[in-house]
Parts: structure tokens; C-alpha cells; sequence
């Protein structure tokens, strides 16, 4: 469960009374998700969750990140909406940390995605990408190429401690990408972590998105090969080819890909795989004492490296 950060009663009661959401019937922890608190919150005026914002998102992002979901949903793209408090601002602070209040939004996320939902996710995520491109907020991605190097350093030496070698497949990966990283690709506001957990469904419909906490400005191609990543391999991490083609097919049609981004491709097909085998890896080593959190297997992105490593022409 990710709850880093526990609530007490009477300071939500007080922070709630800051809003026009109604009374307080319940709070509870959320058991999903590994980087935020999240608390299911029930009030006389109906549904919210409220997030309690953790390690990797800092407060002055946070406008961006909000603005965003804000913009999304002008343009069509259902995601939560930030709820304003009296005083007409989406973030406050409870138990000493940054403090947002989102509307609920139905649906159920699906753990083993099929191919109609990879397909539902390529059309929207396309959709995404060409709405995001009148946004005028911006964000660098502090996770890409140029972070990888410095979040390993630290750890590399207990890197055995996941699986003999990695270290070495780690270094010699990152001279690999930081070489071939694709510099100028179409760029705009990417989401940067939309996995399984973090698009609803209504049957094979996607209902919408959640989670733009890694929300930034960086190359369109490289959000769908963190897809692909993430919908593509069965739990053996096998790529599953007919899902590959799926998701890229739904997009392409929506936002056609250029030769450069093709061609860039399984670059950053393995370099998506790098990006969550670090935070995975750190994390796994690091978990803060008294979190009620299920760290995820970096493992399973060391195998999906390792197939883009030596796929040709994998799509
Ligand atoms: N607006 C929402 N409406 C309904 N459920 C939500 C909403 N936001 C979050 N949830 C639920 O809370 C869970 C955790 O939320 P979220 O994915 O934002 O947390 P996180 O810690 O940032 O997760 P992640 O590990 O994906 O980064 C989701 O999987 C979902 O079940
Ligand atoms: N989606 C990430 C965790 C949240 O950022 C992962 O699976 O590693």
C-alpha cells in the first residue's frame, strides 16, 4: 500500500473545512501505487482522492502537473480535475506535506491488458500528445537520458544485491544510450508513466487517465515505447507482438509517426527500460522504514531490456 505519509483525523477534518466538499464520512489508504500517498476520501458531497505528494514530485512542479489535468480535460481527455478550496487554490498542505484534492473517476485499470486494450490506449494516448501541444506549461524530464548515470552511482555497488551482473549491463547500457540518444525528435507534453495502473477502462473503452505526476516536455515517441514496455510483455516479460502492433497501429493512426521516430525507436524502446529499471533498482534498496508500500521487481525491466537489446526489428 502506498501510504509514506499518515493523516490524523483531526488535522483532515480541518484541511477538509478549507474546502465546500462537505463532511468527512471516510478516509482510507489506497493499497495501488508506489510513489504518492493516496487516500480514498468519502464526504457528504460524494467522492475524491486525496494525494499527499512523496519523494519524486516536488512542490513546484506541481502547478504544471495541475494545469495540465486542468487543459487535458478542455480538450476531451477525461482525467482527474483538481478541487479548488475556498480561497480558489488546487494545493493546500496537510501533515506537512503538499496536499491536492482530485475528483474520483470511474472505471477499473485491467493487470493483464489484451489487445483491444493496447489498441484503446494508442488512440488515446495520441490523443493526449495532440492536445497537450497548445499547453503552455513546461516541464524537463528529470528522469531522462542525462539522470540515468547519477541515479545508479550511488548504488551501483550493491547492484549484485538484485542480480549478479547487473552493474555491468547497467554501465555498459547507459555508454550504449548516452552515445545514441535521439536528440530532436517531435517533442511536446508527454504523461512519462502510463502504465496499466494508470488508464481505466469501461469494458473495452478507455475511460481515462491518471497520475500525471511525471508529466513533462520530451519526445512523443519515447512516451509510447514507455508504453509498449509497459502493455506489450506477457508476465514472463515475452514481447507479445500482436499487442505491439496494436498499440503503435492505434496511435499511428491518430498521429502519424515520422521516418526519424521510427528509426529511433528501439533506442528508446531500451532506454524506457532503463529509465524503470533505475527508479525500480533505488527504490527496491531504499524503502523508507514504516511505508506501507510493495516495492515493483526491477528484474522485470532488466528482462525487457535484455529483449530490446537483441530484438531486430522487433515490430
Ligand atoms: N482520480 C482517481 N479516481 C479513482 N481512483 C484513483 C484516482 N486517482 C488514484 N486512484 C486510485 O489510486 C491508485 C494509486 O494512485 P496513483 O497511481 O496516482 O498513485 P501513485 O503512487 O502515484 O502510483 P504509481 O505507482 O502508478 O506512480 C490508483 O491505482 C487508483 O486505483
Ligand atoms: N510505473 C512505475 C511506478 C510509478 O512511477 C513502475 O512500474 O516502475
Amino acid at each position: 500500500m502506498a501510504v509514506y505519509t499518515q493523516v490524523d483525523d483531526a488535522e483532515l477534518i480541518a484541511f477538509l473545512a478549507t474546502y465546500d466538499i462537505g463532511d468527512l464520512l471516510s478516509c482510507k489508504g489506497i493499497a495501488e501505487g508506489v510513489e504518492n500517498s493516496n487516500y480514498y476520501l468519502h464526504t457528504s458531497a460524494g467522492s475524491f482522492i486525496l494525494t499527499l505528494y512523496e519523494k519524486r514530485v516536488a512542490e513546484a512542479d506541481l502547478p504544471f502537473f495541475l494545469g495540465l489535468m486542468e487543459h487535458l480535460a478542455r480538450r476531451g481527455v477525461t482525467c482527474p480535475q483538481p478541487v479548488r478550496n475556498r480561497a480558489g487554490a488546487p494545493l493546500g498542505r496537510l501533515a506537512g506535506r503538499p496536499a491536492v484534492i482530485v475528483t474520483f473517476l470511474d472505471g477499473y485499470s485491467v493487470h493483464h491488458p489484451e489487445v483491444a486494450h493496447c489498441a484503446a490506449l494508442g488512440e488515446t494516448l495520441a490523443h493526449l500528445h495532440l492536445a497537450t501541444a497548445d499547453f503552455e506549461g513546461r516541464r524537463a524530464n528529470a528522469l531522462s537520458v542525462d539522470s540515468w548515470r547519477p541515479l545508479f552511482a550511488p548504488s551501483a555497488g550493491r547492484a549484485n544485491e538484485v542480480e549478479i551482473g547487473l552493474r555491468e549491463t547497467v554501465e555498459a547500457e547507459l555508454d550504449h544510450l548516452e552515445k545514441n540518444w535521439p536528440r530532436n525528435l517531435p517533442s511536446g507534453v508527454i504523461h512519462a508513466d502510463l502504465f496499466p495502473d494508470n488508464a481505466f477502462f469501461l469494458g473495452d473503452k478507455m475511460s481515462g487517465v491518471i497520475d500525471f505526476y511525471f508529466a513533462c516536455n520530451d519526445a512523443y515517441a519515447y512516451d509510447l515505447a514507455i508504453c509498449l514496455n509497459a502493455w506489450c510483455f506477457d508476465d514472463a516479460h515475452r514481447f507479445e507482438t500482436e499487442k505491439g502492433t496494436a498499440l503503435l497501429s492505434a496511435y499511428r493512426r491518430v498521429r502519424p509517426l515520422t521516418a526519424a521516430e521510427l528509426d529511433a525507436f528501439p533506442t528508446l524502446a531500451r532506454g524506457a527500460a532503463i529509465r524503470f529499471l533505475l527508479t525500480r533498482y533505488v527504490d527496491w534498496l531504499n524503502v523508507p522504514k514504516g511505508a506501507l508500500v510493495k516495492p515493483k521487481d526491477p528484474r522485470e525491466y532488466l528482462a525487457k531490456l535484455r529483449f530490446h537489446q537483441t530484438a531486430d526489428g522487433f515490430l
